[in-house]
Protein backbone atom coordinates (compact mmCIF):
# COMPACT_ATOMS: atom_id res chain seq x y z
CA UNK A 1 0.00 0.00 0.00
CA UNK A 2 1.48 3.30 -0.49
CA UNK A 3 0.37 6.83 0.65
CA UNK A 4 2.02 10.76 -0.64
CA UNK A 5 2.27 12.87 1.94
CA UNK A 6 1.89 16.48 0.84
CA UNK A 7 5.55 17.33 -0.66
CA UNK A 8 6.06 13.75 -2.00
CA UNK A 9 7.51 11.26 1.03
CA UNK A 10 5.95 7.69 -0.19
CA UNK A 11 5.20 4.96 1.87
CA UNK A 12 6.21 2.00 0.49
CA UNK A 13 5.07 -1.33 2.47
CA UNK A 14 1.82 -2.39 4.64
CA UNK A 15 0.50 0.79 6.16
CA UNK A 16 -1.33 -0.80 9.36
CA UNK A 17 -3.05 1.28 13.03
CA UNK A 18 0.73 1.61 14.07
CA UNK A 19 2.36 3.26 10.83
CA UNK A 20 -0.75 5.65 10.69
CA UNK A 21 0.22 6.71 14.26
CA UNK A 22 3.88 6.91 13.49
CA UNK A 23 3.64 8.16 10.15
CA UNK A 24 1.73 11.28 10.52
CA UNK A 25 1.40 13.74 8.07
CA UNK A 26 3.50 15.99 9.89
CA UNK A 27 6.08 13.38 11.25
CA UNK A 28 7.03 12.29 7.55
CA UNK A 29 7.23 16.16 6.98
CA UNK A 30 9.84 16.52 9.02
CA UNK A 31 11.58 13.59 7.93
CA UNK A 32 11.65 14.82 4.74
CA UNK A 33 12.26 17.69 5.45
CA UNK A 34 15.68 16.28 6.97
CA UNK A 35 16.42 13.77 4.45
CA UNK A 36 16.26 17.19 1.72
CA UNK A 37 18.66 18.96 3.39
CA UNK A 38 20.86 16.33 4.88
CA UNK A 39 20.58 13.49 2.22
CA UNK A 40 23.12 14.95 0.32
CA UNK A 41 25.59 15.69 2.19
CA UNK A 42 25.30 11.69 3.69
CA UNK A 43 25.99 10.28 0.17
CA UNK A 44 28.87 12.51 -0.22
CA UNK A 45 30.41 11.14 3.04
CA UNK A 46 29.80 7.73 2.08
CA UNK A 47 31.55 8.19 -1.06
CA UNK A 48 34.55 9.72 0.75
CA UNK A 49 34.42 6.57 2.82
CA UNK A 50 35.05 4.68 -0.28
CA UNK A 51 38.21 7.16 -1.17
CA UNK A 52 39.47 6.55 1.97
CA UNK A 53 39.23 2.84 1.21
CA UNK A 54 41.18 3.24 -1.67
CA UNK A 55 43.95 5.18 -0.28
CA UNK A 56 44.46 2.30 2.35
CA UNK A 57 44.87 -0.20 -0.34
CA UNK A 58 47.72 1.61 -1.76
CA UNK A 59 49.40 1.65 1.80
CA UNK A 60 48.10 4.92 2.75
CA UNK A 61 47.98 4.29 6.40
CA UNK A 62 45.64 6.12 9.02
CA UNK A 63 47.61 8.88 10.97
CA UNK A 64 46.35 11.72 13.35
CA UNK A 65 45.41 14.37 10.93
CA UNK A 66 47.24 17.38 10.44
CA UNK A 67 44.31 19.82 9.25
CA UNK A 68 42.89 19.93 12.77
CA UNK A 69 46.27 19.48 15.00
CA UNK A 70 44.51 22.63 16.59
CA UNK A 71 41.57 21.18 18.11
CA UNK A 72 43.85 18.24 19.65
CA UNK A 73 46.39 20.47 20.85
CA UNK A 74 43.99 23.16 22.17
CA UNK A 75 41.83 23.24 25.34
CA UNK A 76 37.96 23.11 25.74
CA UNK A 77 35.56 20.80 26.83
CA UNK A 78 32.00 19.27 26.08
CA UNK A 79 29.17 21.61 27.50
CA UNK A 80 28.04 20.40 31.16
CA UNK A 81 25.93 16.97 31.08
CA UNK A 82 22.70 16.73 31.82
CA UNK A 83 22.00 14.97 35.76
CA UNK A 84 20.80 12.15 34.36
CA UNK A 85 23.67 11.48 32.04
CA UNK A 86 25.85 11.80 34.61
CA UNK A 87 26.22 8.25 36.24
CA UNK A 88 25.90 5.60 33.43
CA UNK A 89 27.85 3.28 35.50
CA UNK A 90 25.42 -0.10 33.86
CA UNK A 91 24.25 0.45 30.20
CA UNK A 92 22.26 -2.52 28.98
CA UNK A 93 21.29 -2.75 25.75
CA UNK A 94 18.58 -4.38 23.36
CA UNK A 95 16.54 -4.50 20.65
CA UNK A 96 13.41 -2.43 20.36
CA UNK A 97 11.25 -5.40 21.14
CA UNK A 98 8.42 -4.64 23.24
CA UNK A 99 9.39 -7.08 26.05
CA UNK A 100 12.72 -6.06 26.14
CA UNK A 101 12.37 -2.47 25.94
CA UNK A 102 10.30 -2.92 29.37
CA UNK A 103 12.40 -5.60 30.97
CA UNK A 104 15.99 -3.20 29.98
CA UNK A 105 14.18 -0.38 31.68
CA UNK A 106 13.05 -2.26 34.16
CA UNK A 107 16.68 -4.15 34.86
CA UNK A 108 18.50 -1.74 37.32
CA UNK A 109 20.54 -0.57 34.88
CA UNK A 110 20.89 3.47 34.98
CA UNK A 111 20.57 3.56 31.20
CA UNK A 112 19.01 1.66 28.61
CA UNK A 113 20.40 1.70 25.48
CA UNK A 114 17.33 0.95 22.52
CA UNK A 115 18.69 -0.50 19.90
CA UNK A 116 17.45 0.15 15.81
CA UNK A 117 21.21 -1.08 14.94
CA UNK A 118 23.18 -3.62 15.78
CA UNK A 119 20.74 -6.11 17.55
CA UNK A 120 17.61 -5.15 15.40
CA UNK A 121 17.18 -6.54 12.12
CA UNK A 122 15.64 -3.76 10.52
CA UNK A 123 12.10 -5.41 8.84
CA UNK A 124 9.54 -2.34 8.33
CA UNK A 125 7.50 -3.79 11.23
CA UNK A 126 10.70 -3.79 13.67
CA UNK A 127 10.91 0.22 12.72
CA UNK A 128 7.61 1.13 13.07
CA UNK A 129 6.66 -0.87 16.34
CA UNK A 130 9.89 0.03 17.16
CA UNK A 131 8.99 3.76 17.40
CA UNK A 132 5.61 2.80 18.96
CA UNK A 133 7.25 0.59 21.65
CA UNK A 134 9.63 3.57 22.88
CA UNK A 135 6.71 6.01 22.51
CA UNK A 136 4.58 4.51 24.73
CA UNK A 137 7.75 3.30 27.53
CA UNK A 138 8.50 6.97 27.64
CA UNK A 139 4.69 7.50 28.42
CA UNK A 140 4.72 5.08 30.81
CA UNK A 141 1.95 3.47 29.09
CA UNK A 142 3.89 0.73 27.42
CA UNK A 143 2.30 -2.67 28.44
CA UNK A 144 3.09 -6.38 27.11
CA UNK A 145 1.52 -10.09 28.17
CA UNK A 146 2.37 -13.14 27.03
CA UNK A 147 -0.32 -15.20 26.04
CA UNK A 148 1.01 -18.25 25.91
CA UNK A 149 2.50 -17.82 29.64
CA UNK A 150 0.21 -15.31 31.05
CA UNK A 151 3.24 -13.05 32.09
CA UNK A 152 2.23 -9.81 32.03
CA UNK A 153 4.81 -6.26 32.00
CA UNK A 154 4.57 -2.43 32.78
CA UNK A 155 7.30 -0.26 33.97
CA UNK A 156 8.36 -0.09 37.25
CA UNK A 157 8.35 2.88 39.04
CA UNK A 158 11.87 3.76 38.56
CA UNK A 159 13.46 3.10 35.60
CA UNK A 160 16.49 3.10 32.81
CA UNK A 161 17.64 6.60 31.36
CA UNK A 162 16.45 6.25 27.61
CA UNK A 163 19.28 6.29 24.80
CA UNK A 164 18.26 5.60 21.37
CA UNK A 165 20.45 4.02 19.00
CA UNK A 166 19.64 5.14 15.30
CA UNK A 167 21.09 2.82 11.95
CA UNK A 168 24.00 3.81 10.54
CA UNK A 169 24.60 6.35 7.72
CA UNK A 170 25.53 3.31 4.89
CA UNK A 171 21.66 2.50 5.55
CA UNK A 172 18.62 3.39 3.61
CA UNK A 173 15.15 2.83 4.44
CA UNK A 174 13.22 1.27 1.69
CA UNK A 175 9.92 1.90 2.87
CA UNK A 176 10.18 5.37 2.15
CA UNK A 177 10.82 6.81 -0.55
CA UNK A 178 11.50 10.18 -1.85
CA UNK A 179 11.89 11.50 -5.22
CA UNK A 180 12.16 7.95 -6.36
CA UNK A 181 14.77 7.32 -4.12
CA UNK A 182 15.50 5.34 -0.45
CA UNK A 183 15.32 7.47 2.16
CA UNK A 184 18.49 7.78 4.98
CA UNK A 185 17.47 4.89 7.68
CA UNK A 186 19.26 6.95 9.93
CA UNK A 187 17.28 10.67 9.56
CA UNK A 188 13.90 8.18 9.70
CA UNK A 189 14.78 6.63 13.01
CA UNK A 190 15.95 9.77 14.56
CA UNK A 191 13.72 11.81 12.75
CA UNK A 192 10.54 10.03 13.83
CA UNK A 193 11.76 9.30 17.59
CA UNK A 194 12.77 13.13 17.81
CA UNK A 195 9.21 14.54 16.46
CA UNK A 196 7.07 11.94 18.57
CA UNK A 197 8.71 12.34 21.56
CA UNK A 198 11.45 15.53 21.97
CA UNK A 199 8.88 17.54 23.81
CA UNK A 200 7.56 14.24 26.20
CA UNK A 201 11.09 13.84 27.04
CA UNK A 202 11.81 17.34 28.19
CA UNK A 203 8.79 17.71 30.00
CA UNK A 204 9.39 14.60 32.13
CA UNK A 205 13.16 15.81 32.94
CA UNK A 206 15.04 13.54 30.80
CA UNK A 207 15.85 14.76 26.88
CA UNK A 208 16.69 13.40 23.75
CA UNK A 209 19.56 11.19 24.14
CA UNK A 210 20.85 9.17 21.39
CA UNK A 211 23.77 6.83 20.70
CA UNK A 212 25.65 7.35 16.92
CA UNK A 213 26.94 4.35 15.40
CA UNK A 214 29.69 3.30 12.75
CA UNK A 215 30.79 6.97 12.19
CA UNK A 216 34.24 7.24 10.04
CA UNK A 217 35.31 10.63 10.55
CA UNK A 218 34.95 13.80 12.21
CA UNK A 219 32.74 15.25 9.20
CA UNK A 220 30.32 12.48 9.50
CA UNK A 221 29.89 13.32 13.40
CA UNK A 222 29.77 16.98 12.10
CA UNK A 223 26.63 16.07 9.68
CA UNK A 224 25.10 14.57 12.89
CA UNK A 225 25.64 17.95 14.52
CA UNK A 226 23.79 19.96 11.80
CA UNK A 227 20.99 17.30 12.07
CA UNK A 228 20.57 18.30 15.54
CA UNK A 229 20.88 21.74 15.38
CA UNK A 230 18.13 21.65 12.58
CA UNK A 231 16.00 19.80 14.73
CA UNK A 232 15.80 21.64 17.35
CA UNK A 233 14.98 24.59 15.75
CA UNK A 234 12.33 22.59 13.77
CA UNK A 235 10.59 21.51 16.73
CA UNK A 236 11.65 24.11 18.96
CA UNK A 237 13.42 22.97 21.48
CA UNK A 238 16.83 24.55 22.97
CA UNK A 239 19.88 24.38 21.28
CA UNK A 240 21.83 21.44 23.34
CA UNK A 241 19.00 19.69 24.30
CA UNK A 242 19.81 16.75 22.27
CA UNK A 243 22.90 14.80 23.38
CA UNK A 244 24.21 12.06 22.20
CA UNK A 245 27.32 9.70 22.77
CA UNK A 246 29.54 8.08 19.89
CA UNK A 247 30.56 4.80 19.25
CA UNK A 248 34.07 4.60 18.41
CA UNK A 249 33.78 1.44 16.40
CA UNK A 250 36.30 1.85 13.49
CA UNK A 251 39.41 1.97 13.07
CA UNK A 252 39.50 5.73 10.78
CA UNK A 253 37.47 7.02 14.13
CA UNK A 254 39.90 6.21 16.40
CA UNK A 255 42.64 8.51 14.84
CA UNK A 256 39.86 11.24 15.20
CA UNK A 257 37.99 11.03 18.40
CA UNK A 258 38.83 14.48 19.70
CA UNK A 259 37.24 16.22 16.31
CA UNK A 260 34.53 14.19 17.01
CA UNK A 261 34.17 15.20 20.42
CA UNK A 262 34.43 18.80 19.41
CA UNK A 263 32.07 18.78 15.97
CA UNK A 264 29.52 17.77 18.81
CA UNK A 265 30.40 19.42 21.63
CA UNK A 266 27.16 21.22 22.41
CA UNK A 267 25.31 17.75 22.08
CA UNK A 268 28.30 15.20 23.14
CA UNK A 269 27.39 12.93 25.89
CA UNK A 270 31.07 11.10 25.14
CA UNK A 271 32.20 8.60 23.59
CA UNK A 272 31.64 4.31 23.99
CA UNK A 273 34.27 1.84 22.70
CA UNK A 274 32.03 -0.36 20.25
CA UNK A 275 34.69 -2.97 20.48
CA UNK A 276 33.26 -5.54 17.83
CA UNK A 277 32.46 -3.28 15.14
CA UNK A 278 36.48 -1.69 15.61
CA UNK A 279 37.37 -5.29 15.12
CA UNK A 280 35.59 -5.61 11.68
CA UNK A 281 36.23 -2.20 10.50
CA UNK A 282 39.73 -2.95 11.32
CA UNK A 283 39.53 -6.29 9.27
CA UNK A 284 37.67 -4.68 6.74
CA UNK A 285 39.45 -1.11 6.09
CA UNK A 286 43.10 -3.34 6.05
CA UNK A 287 41.25 -6.41 4.09
CA UNK A 288 43.61 -5.61 1.25
CA UNK A 289 46.78 -5.84 3.18
CA UNK A 290 48.00 -9.36 3.06
CA UNK A 291 49.69 -8.97 6.49
CA UNK A 292 46.92 -8.09 8.62
CA UNK A 293 45.35 -10.99 9.36
CA UNK A 294 44.01 -11.77 12.30
CA UNK A 295 43.65 -14.92 14.81
CA UNK A 296 40.61 -16.90 15.53
CA UNK A 297 37.71 -14.07 16.75
CA UNK A 298 37.71 -15.30 20.32
CA UNK A 299 41.61 -14.39 20.50
CA UNK A 300 41.23 -11.08 19.92
CA UNK A 301 40.14 -9.58 23.10
CA UNK A 302 40.39 -6.48 24.73
CA UNK A 303 43.63 -6.77 25.90
CA UNK A 304 44.86 -7.50 22.59
CA UNK A 305 47.70 -4.79 21.93
CA UNK A 306 45.45 -2.81 19.28
CA UNK A 307 42.35 -3.43 21.92
CA UNK A 308 43.70 -2.00 24.31
CA UNK A 309 45.82 0.92 22.70
CA UNK A 310 42.27 1.98 21.68
CA UNK A 311 40.15 1.77 24.83
CA UNK A 312 43.11 3.36 26.79
CA UNK A 313 43.12 6.33 24.12
CA UNK A 314 38.84 6.91 24.22
CA UNK A 315 39.29 7.25 27.96
CA UNK A 316 42.23 9.72 27.50
CA UNK A 317 40.70 11.77 24.99
CA UNK A 318 37.12 11.74 26.57
CA UNK A 319 38.66 12.79 30.21
CA UNK A 320 40.41 15.73 29.03
CA UNK A 321 37.46 17.20 27.52
CA UNK A 322 35.19 16.62 30.60
CA UNK A 323 33.29 14.23 28.57
CA UNK A 324 32.44 9.93 29.82
CA UNK A 325 34.00 7.34 28.43
CA UNK A 326 31.73 4.33 28.18
CA UNK A 327 33.30 0.58 27.74
CA UNK A 328 32.00 -2.10 25.86
CA UNK A 329 30.10 -5.07 25.45
CA UNK A 330 30.98 -8.61 26.81
CA UNK A 331 29.78 -10.90 24.51
CA UNK A 332 29.16 -13.68 27.65
CA UNK A 333 25.51 -14.41 28.15
CA UNK A 334 23.85 -16.54 31.42
CA UNK A 335 24.21 -20.15 30.31
CA UNK A 336 20.97 -21.96 30.85
CA UNK A 337 21.11 -25.12 32.03
CA UNK A 338 24.67 -25.79 33.41
CA UNK A 339 25.75 -24.34 36.08
CA UNK A 340 29.16 -24.73 36.10
CA UNK A 341 29.22 -23.08 32.50
CA UNK A 342 27.47 -20.13 33.49
CA UNK A 343 29.70 -19.30 36.58
CA UNK A 344 32.43 -18.96 34.01
CA UNK A 345 30.56 -16.53 31.96
CA UNK A 346 29.76 -14.57 34.84
CA UNK A 347 33.08 -14.68 35.90
CA UNK A 348 34.60 -13.73 32.40
CA UNK A 349 32.21 -10.35 32.03
CA UNK A 350 33.61 -9.56 35.90
CA UNK A 351 37.09 -9.68 34.46
CA UNK A 352 36.28 -7.24 31.79
CA UNK A 353 34.22 -5.03 33.57
CA UNK A 354 36.83 -4.98 36.20
CA UNK A 355 39.79 -3.81 33.62
CA UNK A 356 37.41 -1.08 32.03
CA UNK A 357 36.65 0.47 35.61
CA UNK A 358 40.17 0.34 36.93
CA UNK A 359 41.25 1.64 33.44
CA UNK A 360 38.97 4.80 33.98
CA UNK A 361 35.92 4.02 31.78
CA UNK A 362 33.15 5.44 33.39
CA UNK A 363 30.15 2.77 32.81
CA UNK A 364 30.18 -0.37 30.83
CA UNK A 365 27.34 -2.24 28.63
CA UNK A 366 25.39 -5.42 29.56
CA UNK A 367 23.69 -7.32 27.06
CA UNK A 368 21.29 -9.48 29.60
CA UNK A 369 19.52 -8.23 32.78
CA UNK A 370 20.93 -11.09 34.96
CA UNK A 371 24.55 -9.22 34.25
CA UNK A 372 23.46 -5.45 35.67
CA UNK A 373 24.14 -6.73 38.86
CA UNK A 374 27.65 -8.03 38.24
CA UNK A 375 29.12 -5.08 36.57
CA UNK A 376 26.75 -2.69 39.13
CA UNK A 377 28.89 -4.76 41.95
CA UNK A 378 31.91 -4.08 40.08
CA UNK A 379 31.63 -0.40 39.08
CA UNK A 380 30.35 0.37 42.55
CA UNK A 381 33.75 -0.98 44.16
CA UNK A 382 36.39 0.73 42.08
CA UNK A 383 34.12 4.15 40.99
CA UNK A 384 32.27 5.25 44.59
CA UNK A 385 31.42 8.69 42.69
CA UNK A 386 29.01 9.12 39.96
CA UNK A 387 31.89 8.86 36.82
CA UNK A 388 35.56 9.04 37.24
CA UNK A 389 36.13 12.08 34.39
CA UNK A 390 38.64 13.62 36.66
CA UNK A 391 41.04 10.59 36.28
CA UNK A 392 42.45 12.33 33.31
CA UNK A 393 44.93 9.58 32.23
CA UNK A 394 47.68 11.98 31.31
CA UNK A 395 49.93 8.91 31.45
CA UNK A 396 48.72 7.30 28.06
CA UNK A 397 50.90 7.62 24.90
CA UNK A 398 48.87 5.62 22.09
CA UNK A 399 51.11 6.20 18.59
CA UNK A 400 49.44 5.50 15.58
CA UNK A 401 51.37 2.61 15.05
CA UNK A 402 49.82 0.92 18.41
CA UNK A 403 46.80 1.58 16.94
CA UNK A 404 46.96 -0.54 13.87
CA UNK A 405 49.67 -2.96 15.34
CA UNK A 406 48.68 -6.60 14.05
CA UNK A 407 48.15 -9.21 16.58
CA UNK A 408 49.95 -12.48 16.97
CA UNK A 409 47.80 -15.84 17.45
CA UNK A 410 46.84 -18.79 15.57
CA UNK A 411 43.65 -19.45 13.12
CA UNK A 412 42.08 -23.06 14.28
CA UNK A 413 40.04 -25.68 12.57
CA UNK A 414 37.64 -24.54 15.27
CA UNK A 415 37.79 -21.10 15.28
CA UNK A 416 37.15 -21.40 11.50
CA UNK A 417 34.11 -23.75 11.65
CA UNK A 418 32.80 -21.49 14.41
CA UNK A 419 32.82 -18.29 12.27
CA UNK A 420 31.39 -20.29 9.62
CA UNK A 421 28.21 -21.73 11.46
CA UNK A 422 27.05 -18.72 13.66
CA UNK A 423 27.86 -16.29 10.47
CA UNK A 424 24.92 -18.60 8.76
CA UNK A 425 22.97 -18.71 11.96
CA UNK A 426 22.76 -15.09 12.95
CA UNK A 427 22.16 -14.22 9.01
CA UNK A 428 19.20 -16.70 9.45
CA UNK A 429 18.02 -14.99 12.15
CA UNK A 430 18.27 -11.79 11.30
CA UNK A 431 16.27 -12.62 7.94
CA UNK A 432 13.51 -13.74 10.36
CA UNK A 433 13.57 -10.45 12.06
CA UNK A 434 15.75 -10.90 15.48
CA UNK A 435 19.00 -9.28 15.27
CA UNK A 436 20.39 -10.31 18.56
CA UNK A 437 20.78 -13.87 19.05
CA UNK A 438 22.23 -16.21 22.06
CA UNK A 439 24.59 -18.51 19.75
CA UNK A 440 26.78 -21.19 21.46
CA UNK A 441 26.23 -19.14 24.79
CA UNK A 442 27.32 -15.67 23.51
CA UNK A 443 25.63 -12.64 22.24
CA UNK A 444 25.38 -12.26 17.98
CA UNK A 445 24.38 -9.05 16.54
CA UNK A 446 25.18 -7.60 13.59
CA UNK A 447 28.59 -6.52 14.52
CA UNK A 448 29.84 -9.90 15.66
CA UNK A 449 28.41 -11.82 12.62
CA UNK A 450 30.73 -9.30 10.59
CA UNK A 451 33.56 -10.24 12.29
CA UNK A 452 32.70 -13.54 11.47
CA UNK A 453 32.39 -13.32 7.83
CA UNK A 454 34.87 -10.79 7.35
CA UNK A 455 37.94 -13.11 8.82
CA UNK A 456 36.84 -15.74 6.55
CA UNK A 457 36.97 -13.26 3.31
CA UNK A 458 40.36 -12.56 4.18
CA UNK A 459 42.06 -15.90 5.72
CA UNK A 460 40.77 -17.69 1.82
CA UNK A 461 42.55 -14.83 0.25
CA UNK A 462 45.79 -13.98 2.12
CA UNK A 463 48.99 -16.73 2.58
CA UNK A 464 48.88 -15.90 6.28
CA UNK A 465 45.34 -17.76 6.14
CA UNK A 466 46.96 -20.67 7.01
CA UNK A 467 45.41 -23.00 9.94
CA UNK A 468 47.54 -24.02 12.87
CA UNK A 469 47.56 -27.35 11.35
CA UNK A 470 49.36 -26.19 8.08
CA UNK A 471 46.20 -26.94 6.01
CA UNK A 472 45.79 -23.46 3.99
CA UNK A 473 42.28 -22.02 4.24
CA UNK A 474 40.54 -22.01 0.66
CA UNK A 475 37.30 -21.74 -1.03
CA UNK A 476 36.89 -24.94 -1.49
CA UNK A 477 37.85 -25.94 2.11
CA UNK A 478 34.99 -23.34 3.35
CA UNK A 479 32.65 -24.45 0.83
CA UNK A 480 32.98 -28.39 2.75
CA UNK A 481 33.25 -27.08 6.41
CA UNK A 482 30.26 -25.01 5.67
CA UNK A 483 28.31 -28.24 4.46
CA UNK A 484 28.89 -29.80 7.69
CA UNK A 485 28.34 -27.23 9.85
CA UNK A 486 24.80 -27.17 8.05
CA UNK A 487 23.64 -30.55 8.88
CA UNK A 488 24.97 -30.01 12.52
CA UNK A 489 23.07 -26.85 12.74
CA UNK A 490 20.06 -28.99 11.24
CA UNK A 491 20.50 -31.88 13.58
CA UNK A 492 20.65 -29.51 16.37
CA UNK A 493 17.58 -27.50 15.78
CA UNK A 494 15.30 -30.16 14.71
CA UNK A 495 13.63 -30.52 11.04
CA UNK A 496 10.72 -28.40 12.57
CA UNK A 497 12.92 -25.27 12.65
CA UNK A 498 14.74 -26.32 9.71
CA UNK A 499 11.77 -26.47 7.21
CA UNK A 500 10.06 -23.17 8.38
CA UNK A 501 13.99 -21.09 8.79
CA UNK A 502 16.07 -19.49 5.67
CA UNK A 503 19.00 -21.48 6.24
CA UNK A 504 19.14 -21.76 2.26
CA UNK A 505 18.75 -18.35 1.96
CA UNK A 506 21.32 -17.09 5.00
CA UNK A 507 24.00 -19.88 3.45
CA UNK A 508 23.62 -18.35 -0.01
CA UNK A 509 24.04 -15.19 1.21
CA UNK A 510 27.36 -16.09 3.50
CA UNK A 511 28.51 -18.00 -0.02
CA UNK A 512 27.83 -14.32 -1.90
CA UNK A 513 29.71 -12.38 0.70
CA UNK A 514 32.86 -15.12 0.70
CA UNK A 515 33.33 -15.79 -2.69
CA UNK A 516 33.03 -11.97 -4.22
CA UNK A 517 36.70 -10.58 -4.80
CA UNK A 518 34.65 -7.50 -3.96
CA UNK A 519 34.53 -7.25 -0.14
CA UNK A 520 30.89 -6.24 0.63
CA UNK A 521 30.98 -2.87 2.76
CA UNK A 522 28.15 -4.88 5.46
CA UNK A 523 26.22 -7.77 5.28
CA UNK A 524 23.31 -5.70 6.71
CA UNK A 525 23.40 -4.08 2.97
CA UNK A 526 22.57 -7.50 0.70
CA UNK A 527 20.50 -8.73 3.44
CA UNK A 528 18.18 -5.67 3.14
CA UNK A 529 17.27 -6.71 0.11
CA UNK A 530 15.80 -9.88 1.21
CA UNK A 531 14.43 -8.35 4.52
CA UNK A 532 10.60 -7.95 4.19
C1 LIG B 1 28.04 -5.29 19.43
C2 LIG B 1 26.89 -4.53 19.96
O1 LIG B 1 26.36 -3.70 19.32
S1 LIG B 1 26.30 -4.92 21.49
C3 LIG B 1 24.72 -4.13 21.55
C4 LIG B 1 23.72 -4.77 20.68
N1 LIG B 1 23.37 -6.10 21.14
C5 LIG B 1 22.41 -6.28 22.07
O2 LIG B 1 21.82 -5.32 22.48
C6 LIG B 1 22.10 -7.67 22.56
C7 LIG B 1 21.14 -7.62 23.73
N2 LIG B 1 20.84 -8.93 24.27
C8 LIG B 1 19.89 -9.71 23.77
O3 LIG B 1 19.26 -9.39 22.79
C9 LIG B 1 19.60 -11.01 24.48
O4 LIG B 1 20.14 -11.00 25.77
C10 LIG B 1 20.17 -12.25 23.76
C11 LIG B 1 19.54 -12.38 22.38
C12 LIG B 1 21.66 -12.16 23.62
C13 LIG B 1 19.83 -13.50 24.59
O5 LIG B 1 18.45 -13.58 24.66
P1 LIG B 1 17.68 -14.78 25.35
O6 LIG B 1 18.40 -16.07 25.13
O7 LIG B 1 16.26 -14.69 24.93
O8 LIG B 1 17.80 -14.46 26.86
P2 LIG B 1 17.08 -15.19 28.04
O9 LIG B 1 16.18 -16.28 27.59
O10 LIG B 1 18.10 -15.57 29.03
O11 LIG B 1 16.21 -14.01 28.64
C14 LIG B 1 15.64 -14.04 29.92
C15 LIG B 1 14.78 -12.82 30.08
O12 LIG B 1 15.60 -11.67 29.98
C16 LIG B 1 15.13 -10.82 28.95
N3 LIG B 1 16.29 -10.21 28.29
C17 LIG B 1 17.40 -10.81 27.82
N4 LIG B 1 18.24 -9.90 27.31
C18 LIG B 1 17.64 -8.70 27.47
C19 LIG B 1 18.03 -7.39 27.12
N5 LIG B 1 19.20 -7.11 26.57
N6 LIG B 1 17.17 -6.40 27.40
C20 LIG B 1 15.98 -6.66 28.00
N7 LIG B 1 15.58 -7.89 28.35
C21 LIG B 1 16.40 -8.90 28.07
C22 LIG B 1 14.37 -11.71 28.01
O13 LIG B 1 13.46 -10.96 27.26
C23 LIG B 1 13.72 -12.68 28.98
O14 LIG B 1 12.60 -12.06 29.55
P3 LIG B 1 11.38 -12.92 30.18
O15 LIG B 1 11.97 -13.86 31.18
O16 LIG B 1 10.50 -11.90 30.78
O17 LIG B 1 10.74 -13.65 29.05
O1 LIG C 1 28.04 -1.45 18.90
C1 LIG C 1 28.89 -1.99 19.55
C2 LIG C 1 29.91 -2.82 19.00
O2 LIG C 1 30.71 -3.37 19.78
O3 LIG C 1 29.93 -2.94 17.77
MG1 LIG D 1 28.45 -1.71 16.74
Amino acid sequence: MRQKTKQGLQVVGLVDQSCHEILTTEALAFVEGLCRTFNGRREKLLHRRQVRQEELDQGILPTFLDSTKHIRESEWTIAPLPKDLQDRRVEITGPVERKMVINALNSGAHVFMADFEDANAPTWENTIQGQVNLRDAIRRTIYYENTKTGKSYQLNENTATLVVRPRGWHLEEKHLVLDGQPVSASLVDFGLYMFHNAKELISRGTGPYFYLPKMESHLEARLWNDVFIYAQKQLAIPKGTIKATVLIETILASFEMDEILFELKDHSAGLNCGRWDYIFSYLKRFRNHPDVVLPDRSQVTMTTPFMRAYSLLTIKTCHKREAPAIGGMAAQIPVKNDEEKNREAFEKVRIDKEREVRDGHDGTWVAHPALVPVAKEVFNHYMPTPNQIGKKREDVEVSAWELIEVPAGSITEDGLRMNISVGIQYIESWLNGNGAVPIRNLMEDAATAEISRAQVWQWIRHPKGVLDNGTDITLELVKRIQEEELEVIRAELGEERWERGRFDEAANLFTKLIEDDEFEEFLTLPGYQLLN
